[in-house]
């Protein structure tokens, strides 16, 4: 798992500016984070950054980084946030018409059964 922490311009090879992202491992760090796991795996798989600064934290929670640091990565090369465009509802705006029989349906065939049964009863026992 990792997370992404501290969005940072550095110089890459070419000695162009570029703005990478520190990756950090923080799998083993989940049981011993001060402010739980789950915050933590909230924040893992983007940028963390705003997520960890809003917090404060202080001098011990960056030494701690150092341990957990893994590499890099381009931001540039994080691909762009996909639009969510949700499954197509397969009932949703068709004919209503089914799906209203089907509830009559099972509103009356109870009642229907019940009919037949007391007017069995009914005939059976006056003959
Ligand atoms: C590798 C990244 C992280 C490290 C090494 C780390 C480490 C720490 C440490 C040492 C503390 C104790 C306070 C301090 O010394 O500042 C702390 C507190 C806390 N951390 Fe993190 N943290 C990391 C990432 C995050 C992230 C991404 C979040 C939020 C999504 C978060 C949320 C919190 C919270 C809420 C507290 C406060 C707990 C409290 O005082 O009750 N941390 N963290």
């Amino acid at each position: 798992m990792w997370i992404g922490c501290e969005a940072l311009p550095v110089l890459d090879s070419a000695q162009h500016i570029q703005d990478v992202f520190y990756v950090y491992d923080v799998t083993k760090f989940l049981d011993d984070h001060p402010g739980g796991d789950e915050v933590l795996l909230s924040a893992t798989g983007k940028d963390a950054t705003d997520d960890f600064e809003d917090v404060g934290h202080g001098t011990t929670a960056r030494a701690m980084m150092d341990e957990l640091y893994v590499g890099h990565i381009d931001s540039a090369s994080i691909p762009a946030k996909t639009k969510y465009t949700p499954p197509k509802q397969p009932y949703r705006n068709q004919d209503k018409t089914a799906a209203f029989i089907i509830e009559i349906l099972q509103f009356f065939v109870p009642l229907l059964i019940l009919g037949l049964a007391i007017g069995i009863r009914f005939y059976t026992k006056s003959a």
